[in-house]
Parts: structure tokens; sequence; C-alpha cells
């Protein structure tokens, strides 16, 4: 192995078998009815089917793809290059940008999943500029800090693609979250307003070739904090989803102009899934995931809807911020124990 930091390598259960498993891939859903422009607003009769495919994909897979969703191409296309080109810096340029203790937005190629190294780099961006976040991950410090975006000189459109991306993002989320709380039986905008000064960000992830793709992962296993994740992939292809069914590890293949969507709330209704991005020797990779946030205010807790004798509450109710400072402060370091995720709030196995 030689050069390769032994940081990096996964234990042998994780270690990714390089071998394509041939199998049906994730759902692919067609969003047109929602965005024709010949079409009025689209009404009940005509998105229900739509609205059960949804149902039906979050249920058995917790992640879809997702076509024909309004997004222009150019968007997601023009924040590539631009992340490429940022990528393609000297580390000391990349460095200028890099985060800290203090604001852990920017550039970092240190992050660890489950206490082994990622091969990659990452650069993170926040939507709301400045997002204020807890000062710490104490229960009773109210303390807030503000997280501020540090843009690189070079490329200089890479704020600006950014920012674009950005909102179309953001767009797509709420059609998204209406046609999920449909799918559960709410009124469509019934998530809205735990949104309302929304957290969310987009992370432009980069893995280099890696010499040693049988033993390291781009990211490890794990499934995503945030509410709903849309993310964006290269047509080189790493992203793995474990198959809920058997637990196998399944490749999502790179389609043309569609988002992988991961549903992650609703009190195990639909459960947020596992994924990990593998890496090649070959080819560098580019995704782009942008997690959709609550405000840092928000309590989350199963939504009383959802909820009755029958499908007690399996989550305490928790502070979004809060989680969200213990995430990232433990982000920060390799740790004994691991990492704090939403089952670390799981009510014991007795209520669930
Ligand atoms: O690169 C990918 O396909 C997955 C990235 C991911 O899961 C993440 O950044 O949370
Ligand atoms: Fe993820």
């Amino acid at each position: 192995m030689g050069e390769v930091d032994a940081a990096f390598i996964q234990a042998t259960e994780h270690r990714p078998k390089l071998a394509i498993v041939e199998a049906d891939g994730i759902p692919l859903i067609d969003l047109s009815v929602l965005n024709s422009p010949d079409l009025p607003e689209p009404d009940a009769a005509t998105i229900r089917p739509l609205i059960a495919e949804i149902g039906e994909a979050c249920e058995n897979w917790g992640f879809f793809q997702v076509i024909n969703h309004g997004v222009p191409l150019e968007r997601q296309k023009n924040l590539e290059v631009a992340a490429r080109k940022f990528f393609a810096l000297s580390k000391q340029e990349k460095k200028k940008v890099g985060r800290d203790e203090v604001n852990p937005l920017g550039y970092y190629d240190t992050e660890h999943t489950k206490n082994v190294r990622d091969w990659k780099e990452v650069f993170d961006v926040t939507i709301q500029n400045p997002t204020l976040v807890p000062a710490s991950h104490e229960p009773n410090d109210k303390e807030l800090r503000e997280y501020i975006n540090q843009w690189p000189e070079n490329p200089p459109e890479l704020r600006e693609e950014c920012e674009h991306y950005a909102k179309e993002m953001q767009k797509l989320a709420y059609k998204l979250l209406e046609l999920i709380s449909l799918s559960l039986g709410l009124p469509a905008n019934h998530l809205n307003g735990f949104f309302k000064d929304h957290t969310s960000f987009i992370r432009l992830n980069h893995y280099p070739p890696c010499p040693v793709p049988h033993l390291a992962l781009g990211v490890g296993r794990h499934k995503d904090g945030g509410a709903l994740t849309i993310l964006a992939q290269d047509d080189v292809g790493g992203l793995e989803v474990k198959r809920k069914t058997d637990g196998e590890w399944i490749q999502v293949k790179p389609t043309h102009d569609a988002y992988i969507i991961n549903v992650v709330w609703s009190n195990d209704r639909y459960e947020s899934v596992e994924h990990r991005a593998i890496v090649n020797s070959e080819k560098g990779r580019i995704s782009i995931p942008f997690v959709f946030n609550p405000a840092h205010y928000t309590i989350v807790e199963p939504l009383e809807e959802l909820t009755d004798d029958q499908n007690p509450a399996k989550y305490k109710p928790y502070n979004w911020g809060k989680f969200f400072a213990t995430r990232k402060r433990s982000n920060f370091q390799k740790l004994d124990v691991e990492n704090i995720q939403i089952y670390h709030f799981r009510l014991s196995e007795k209520f669930g």
C-alpha cells in the first residue's frame, strides 16, 4: 500500500465489492406533470399517480431519482465545471478558504465517517448567508453563532454558480416536500412551516482517483442528517445504496439530467437509507448534495399526524440546532465514540 495512510483503510466487512451488482435500480420518477408549461396547475386527479409512485418509492427504497424536474441542466453542469476548477487548485490555494473550529464552511479534506478517513475533499456553502446556529452543543447554552461563506478567489464564478444552483434546489425541495406530504396523507403545505428559516447547505464533493479503491471509500456508509437531500452526480458513478430488502449494496448508475432524492424524516414510516460512495483508480468524481435543513430553533419530533396508538413516536423530540452543532463538532476529529446520528434520539425498542 506504501503511500496510502492507514487512516483511509476500511475494516474488512466495510470494503466495497468492486464487481457491480446487477439489480433493479432505485425508482426513476418523472415529474413532468408538475413542470409542463402547457398544463394549467396540475389538479388532484392528475398528480394522484405521481403521489402514489413517490409514496411507494419512499416506503420501499427511501431513495429515488427524478427526471423532468424543472431544473435547467446548465445550472448543474456549470456548477460542476466550477467545482472541478476549484478542486484542481493547489492545496495551498484551497486551504486559504479552509474550514476551522470557528467556521465550518469552506474547504476540508480530512473528514472521517465512522472514524475512517474519507477519500475525498469537500467545499461547503450555506444558502442563507449568514446561517445562525447554536454556538455549542450544550443544551443550556443559548448563544448563537454565524456561519459565513468563504469564497475562493478562483474560479471567480464559483459563488454565482452556487447561488443560482441554490435557488433551483430550493424550488425543487419545496415541490418534493409537497409531494411527500401528500403521499403521507397530509396537506400539501404541511411541512413548509419547518423550513421557513431553513439552514440548508450545498456541499461540493470531489473524490480524486484512489490507488486502493478496494480498501478505501469516498464516503463511508452513513445516513444523511437533514430532512431531505437532493444529490447530483457526474457521469463517473460511485454512489451505492443499501437495499432495504436484503442489505445488498446497489450502485446508483448515473442517469442523464436526474437528481437523486433521499428522504430522511418521518418517524420511520419512510426510513432514511444508508449509502456510501466508492472510488476508482482512474477518474476523479464530483457529486453535489443539497441538504434541506430546518431552522436551528426547530424542535424535531414525529408529526402528531403520523403517530397513534398503533404507531407511537419512535424519536424523542430534539432541537435541530443542537443536533447539528454536536454533529459538526464530532465530524472534526476522530473520536472514540461514534459520531452522533439521528438514531441516538430513538426511543428504546419497547416504545417502537
Ligand atoms: O457522492 C455521493 O454520491 C454521495 C455523497 C453523500 O452521500 C454525502 O455527501 O452525504
Ligand atoms: Fe450522504
